[in-house]
């Protein structure tokens, strides 16, 4: 029998994720925090709040016990926003057994530590297998079935193998690496600029504005996660690149989507309580911006969303600012 697998926060994409692992044969266990939702779940077998569309195979397991969820399982996938990781690692800590792997597809930092994820579960679970998930995946494509790649880097290439070979089906491709920073990097800075690409699109400001905001934001994270010690390869690659043309161009993001109700004029708690799921850019920008000040990087497109997210600076007053900016190279020679 394989490997069983909890699967931690029944939001859209930890449901995703779950659903696809027990349709692969996978004994799959699904943890949601509300009780209430999780009867619902058990009795529509379905989530009827996030992802209606994706129906439950019978072999899914859904729970409310979170105990017995992680202390029955081989590998524990953590799909929760990343300002209820750190609490739901504390949480679960003393009752992950020897061995067991850990794996999050939460995109984003600790917020206000700004620690990367990887070294929350290194503190809290040294010497166990541990793997982010990242990549351009909609949860609602992955729910219809459409093809997706994503990967699955971790600091333990055997565990990497089989969780990727434990999720790959045939309309979902997952590929494997050993770049835990740079996957997490690119899958929480994308984030951030798809909010930028999005006020430019609500203020119509046309297609080449969009081109180049998504190109000089690549420019951001290859300079921020080689600094940080990321490969430029997982950075040109699916966690970062091809995360950032889905975040910044699709209007299922929900990061996407904030920027765009900004450049229309929508105030920020109206466009987030429209939006109604995490919207990771929030937090994650001052993560980014912090970060990028610790190692001596000026990020200006991040900068400018974060003066519009929580400063008061009009998303018109950060695009004109961002455009008189003194001339300079592409990028230094
Ligand atoms: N939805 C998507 O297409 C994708 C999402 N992600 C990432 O997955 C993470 C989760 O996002 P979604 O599932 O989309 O969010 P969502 O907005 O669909 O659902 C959030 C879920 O988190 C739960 N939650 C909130 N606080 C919690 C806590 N303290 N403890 C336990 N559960 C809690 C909520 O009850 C809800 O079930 C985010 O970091 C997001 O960036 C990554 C790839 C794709
Ligand atoms: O991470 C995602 C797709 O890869 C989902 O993006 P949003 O959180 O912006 O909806």
């Amino acid at each position: 029998m394989s490997t069983p697998v909890a699967v931690l926060g029944a939001g859209s994409w930890g449901t995703a994720l779950a659903v696809l692992l027990a349709r692969n044969g996978v004994p799959t266990t699904l943890w949601g925090r509300s009780p209430q939702a999780v009867v619902d779940m058990a009795t529509a077998r379905a989530n009827t709040r996030y992802l209606p569309e994706m129906k439950f195979p019978d072999a899914l397991g859904i729970t409310g016990v979170i105990e017995t969820c992680v202390r029955d399982a081989g590998i524990v996938l953590i799909a929760v926003p990343s300002h209820a990781f750190r609490d739901l690692l504390d949480t679960i800590t003393p009752w992950v057994g020897p061995g067991v792997g850990i794996a999050w597809a939460t995109k984003g930092f600790d917020p206000g530590s700004g620690r990367f994820l990887h070294e929350l579960v290194e503190e809290r679970l040294p010497g166990h297998p541990a793997a982010v998930v990242t990549g351009p995946s909609f949860a609602k494509e992955v729910a219809a079935g459409l093809p997706t790649a994503l990967t699955v880097q971790s600091n333990d290439p055997e565990f990497a193998r089989k969780l990727a070979r434990l999720l790959h089906a045939p309309t979902f491709r997952a590929y494997t690496g050993t770049d835990i920073l740079g996957a997490e990097l690119g899958g929480a800075m994308k984030n951030v600029l798809a909010v930028a690409t999005g006020v430019a699109d609500g203020m119509e400001l046309g297609l080449n504005a969009r081109a180049g905001l998504i190109t000089r934001g690549m420019n951001e994270i290859l300079r921020l996660g080689t600094a940080l010690g990321a490969k430029p390869e997982t950075l040109m690659g699916l966690a970062g690149l091809g995360d950032l043309v889905l975040t910044c161009t699709g209007d299922l993001s929900r990061n996407r989507r904030l920027g765009i109700a900004l450049g229309r004029g929508v105030p920020l708690k109206q466009a987030i309580a429209e939006i109604g799921q995490v919207v990771e850019s929030i937090v994650t920008v001052d993560e980014v911006v912090r970060l990028a000040q610790r190692v001596g990087i000026e990020l200006p497109i991040a900068e400018h969303v974060q003066h519009v997210l929580h400063e008061d600076m009009t998303p018109e007053e950060g695009l004109r600012a961002l455009l008189a900016r003194e001339q300079k190279p592409e990028y230094p020679d």
